[in-house]
């Protein structure tokens, strides 16, 4: 049965402007959708329909300066709308994990990757710096990545894109997430890693519960993990539905529009 502590994340009536020299601009317009713990929900729509924007937004990471949230985004029964800077540091990387299209930009490029993984361990638990590496060793380890002692003390360009995001899996996996917001996590890579990074994200999600929030616009990858399937189009979402009924019977144009749009594999066809 569906309960209120089963909605880890909820967005209600969010509407995202941004000041323009003369005047406002509405990017994201009356969008509600909410996230169930151990569950996944896909957004969906072509580039530019606003994806990123509502990540953003539940992140608190649009510049405040040039713009405004309105609505309401509230995690486990807290509002995040407004929350200080102070307070959003301390819920990204520890309730909401965010993993991007493009890892390198997760990381500062001067320091390896041991001292940014066993800093944000140590800044969201109690751990003593030894108990950290020894959690981020096991933690690599859990995501296939090879000699994480030697990786720990490797810079960020010296790693693959495929091997920084399964370390910004391994980081989620450390923190143990309410949320995870996974941006175009696959786009980037090969096709055996993009099998890899979403194996390790559904893993995350069965032990310890993580709703994801799955950005895409491959509709394979949203088929394969989503349990429910928001569309956006021109910043409103256009249909919501259950990834089963979201397939195979579509509801809006738009929708259906996307569907056809997809590359399809016709059984006879031969793969080299
Ligand atoms: N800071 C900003 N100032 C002005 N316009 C912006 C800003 N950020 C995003 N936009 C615009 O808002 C719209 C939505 O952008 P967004 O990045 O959310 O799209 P998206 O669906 O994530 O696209 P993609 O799949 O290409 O990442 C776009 O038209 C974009 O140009």
């Amino acid at each position: 049965m569906e309960t209120e502590q089963s909605k880890v994340l909820q967005v209600k009536d969010l509407h995202v402007k941004v000041k323009t020299k003369n005047s406002e601009m509405s990017l994201v317009q009356n969008v509600n959708f909410e996230l169930k713990r151990g569950s996944v929900l896909g957004l969906v729509g072509e580039s530019g329909c606003g994806k990123t924007v509502t990540s953003m937004s539940i992140l608190q990471l649009l510049n405040r300066k040039t713009s405004t949230i309105e609505g309401s985004i509230t995690l486990q029964g807290r509002e995040l709308n407004g929350l200080g800077d102070k307070d959003m540091r301390n819920i990204r990387g520890k309730d909401i994990a965010f993993i991007m299209q493009n890892p390198m930009n997760a990381f500062t490029p001067v320091f390896t990757i041991g001292h940014q993984f066993v800093e944000t361990i140590r800044s969201h638990t109690n751990c003593h710096k030894k108990q950290a590496i020894e959690l981020a060793i096991e933690a690599m380890n859990s995501v296939n990545l090879p000699d994480p002692a030697k990786l720990l003390k490797s810079y960020p360009f010296q790693l693959s894109g495929g091997m920084l995001q399964r370390v910004m899996i391994a980081i989620a996996a450390c923190t143990h997430p309410a949320v995870i917001i996974a941006d175009e996590p696959t786009t980037a890579l090969d096709v055996k890693n993009q099998k890899t990074v979403l194996h390790h994200l559904d893993a995350i999600r069965s032990k310890y519960g993580s709703a994801i929030l799955l950005i895409s616009h491959d509709l394979g990858v949203i088929s394969e993990m989503a349990d429910d399937v928001a569309v956006m189009q021109n910043g409103r979402i256009v249909e919501k539905a259950d990834v089963f009924q979201l397939f195979d019977e579509p509801q809006h144009e738009y929708t259906k529009k996307l569907l056809q749009a997809r590359p399809l594999l016709h059984v006879n066809e031969t793969v080299i």
